[in-house]
């Protein structure tokens, strides 16, 4: 029975274009925390909307705290728990930091599904969880109208290794580490039942050696790319830089067949939103509509997009000093 399931059909949004969109988000939880607690204590609060939540506990170690789950992605139950374990554990690699242990936030119709297949998708976090060297130790699990999966994580950082939104300086190079496309690509197997292995080795891809990299090679700003697309964050990161971000265009890796997807029109209504979303404060240059809506399109477990160059990873623009527009794609 499990075989026949297709797990997309019980998802209104796939994956990280499930969430709610940037601007709303922003509004819904402004002047709303952080609460308690020292404030020289929170290193990294609310503030620029960051990938995670950091406490000093000593001279020497942050607390990195996250939490991210989603509707499936893909039909697969145990790749669908292996891309939403290595999404939720990549906002602590996103901050250079280590996750040390997590814990399962599952919502499943389960008079609708067998939890034999619920099983599947968690037995894919917790091989995920292996791999990243983190513990699995508990969760929460609730019946609910649809499927939802992910992982509350705990990290640790070391206080001047923190990477944070904030920390840009003009001059310095962009560079991906993950190819656009996730996006279409899941929206077209959603519609078609065709499947894109090479998408779902992207979103399985852990973000620790992406993270190792940076960390090593001095990075102090960046975050990972997911359900507000490249523009999205970008532009996060630009206006808590205080700076403008340049994109190559032509320089964005893109995952085989997205520019077929996005031409046959498999463009998710959170990448049309994250378009509209950054808009007003994008100069498009000579960018054509299937390429901003590549470089809008939601991912789900995307790569880090960092300040500094990393090895293998393409650098696709840099920071410059604040001008007229936020982004400008080149
Ligand atoms: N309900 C909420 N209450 C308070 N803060 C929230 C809430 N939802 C999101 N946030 C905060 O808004 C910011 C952006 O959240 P968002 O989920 O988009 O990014 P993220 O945690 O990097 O996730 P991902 O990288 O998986 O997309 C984060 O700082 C997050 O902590
Ligand atoms: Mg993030």
């Amino acid at each position: 029975m499990t075989e026949t399931v297709r797990l997309t059909r019980y998802a209104r949004g796939g994956g990280c274009a499930c969430k709610i969109p940037p601007g709303e988000l922003e509004a819904m939880v402004a002047g709303l925390g952080p609460v308690g607690g020292a404030a020289a204590d929170l290193l990294v609060g609310l503030d620029h909307g960051d990938d995670a939540a950091v406490v000093r506990l000593d001279e020497r170690t942050g607390l990195v705290s996250t939490a991210d789950f989603f509707t499936p992605v893909v039909d697969d139950a145990y790749d669908w728990g292996r891309i939403a374990a290595a999404n939720a554990l990549s906002d602590v690699y996103a901050m250079g930091g280590v996750p040390l242990v997590a814990l399962n936030l599952l919502c499943w119709p389960r008079d609708v599904l067998p939890l034999e297949l619920a099983r599947e998708v968690l037995r894919g976090g917790l091989d995920v969880t292996r791999q990243a060297g983190c513990h699995l130790a508990g969760g929460h699990s609730v019946d609910d109208d649809g499927p939802k999966y992910g992982l509350a994580v705990t990290g640790v950082v070391r206080p001047e290794e923190l990477i944070t939104l904030d920390a840009g300086r003009p001059g310095v190079p962009l560079s991906l580490t993950k190819p656009l496309g996730v996006g279409v690509l899941n929206t077209r197997h959603k519609a078609t039942g065709e499947s894109f292995p090479a998408a779902v080795a992207a979103m399985t891809t852990l973000n620790r050696d992406a993270a190792r990299a940076a960390v090593a090679a001095g990075v102090r700003c960046g975050t990972d790319v997911t359900g507000f697309g490249l523009l999205g964050h970008a532009s996060k990161l630009a206006r808590a830089s205080r700076l403008t971000v340049a994109i190559e265009a032509a320089r964005v890796p893109l995952l085989a067949g997205a520019r077929e997807a996005v031409r046959d029109g498999y463009v998710s209504g959170g990448s049309h939103r994250n378009l509209a979303w950054v808009t007003p404060w994008t100069d498009f240059g000579r960018a054509g509509e299937a390429d901003r809506l590549l470089l809008a399109d939601a991912q789900t477990s995307g790569g880090l997009l960092v300040a500094g160059e990393l090895p293998g990873a393409p650098v696709i623009g840099e920071l410059l000093p604040r001008s007229e527009h936020l982004v400008i794609v080149r």
